[in-house]
């Protein structure tokens, strides 16, 4: 059976920061880049055919580190679609800054819920209408063929597609996070059904 690999990028500098990266392309830390190759370890006993990741320097190194650690080169499809929410008006801004500047409760409903949107940026559910389109159209078609798949995005652009793939709603997805480097192993179906999910952790 198929496997689908999603692995959220190493520590960057500004998650290091606590600060709201999205589309800045901030680069990985030295704990980041080791949280790659530990990722790379976890997933040495499987063949991937072909890897995506975003636009962005922290998940294409990432993803760089782990195919370096298990010895495959295969196709490296990069694109925006995968890229993290954009968080408009509170990218670098500090996390607990934002809390004292806007209060706790909406700040955790723009990290966390379904479809209340941060000043000038991306709800998950506008994160969603652009990379289920994606895992639609590219992903899922690797899968359908029966290729097992490593995808490198980020914290937010992953919970879409995980919201996705388990059908879940937006009460559930709010209470989903996601750890630096740490690959979540779904096996697939041939039609795009999860029949199994394994979270390795280092
Ligand atoms: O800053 C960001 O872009 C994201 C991921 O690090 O943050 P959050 O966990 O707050 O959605």
């Amino acid at each position: 059976m198929p496997k689908l690999v999603l692995v959220r990028h190493g520590q960057s500098f500004w998650n290091l920061q606590n600060r709201f990266t999205g589309w800045v392309d901030v680069p990985l830390t030295e704990k980041g880049k080791e949280e790659a190759f530990k990722a790379g370890e976890l997933l040495k006993d499987i063949r991937f055919n072909v890897a995506y990741t975003s636009a962005l320097t922290r998940a294409q190194e990432t993803l760089r580190i782990i195919l370096e650690v298990i010895g495959l080169q295969i196709p490296v499809i990069k694109d925006q679609a995968l890229n993290e929410r954009h968080y408009g008006a509170l990218q670098g801004l500090n996390k607990d800054r934002a809390r004292q500047k806007y209060g706790a409760e909406i700040v955790h409903l723009w990290r966390r819920s379904y479809d209340i949107a941060p000043p000038e940026g991306e709800s998950l559910k506008d994160t969603a209408a652009r990379t289920i389109p994606f895992l639609e159209r590219a992903i899922l078609g690797d899968i359908y063929e029966g290729n097992d798949v490593l995808v490198v995005a980020h914290g937010n652009s992953l919970r879409s597609i995980i919201m996705y793939l388990e059908k879940l709603t937006p009460e559930e997805i709010i209470k989903v996070e996601l750890d630096t480097g740490v690959p979540i192993v779904y096996e697939m179906d041939k039609e795009g059904n999860v029949l199994n999910k394994e979270i390795r952790r280092h």
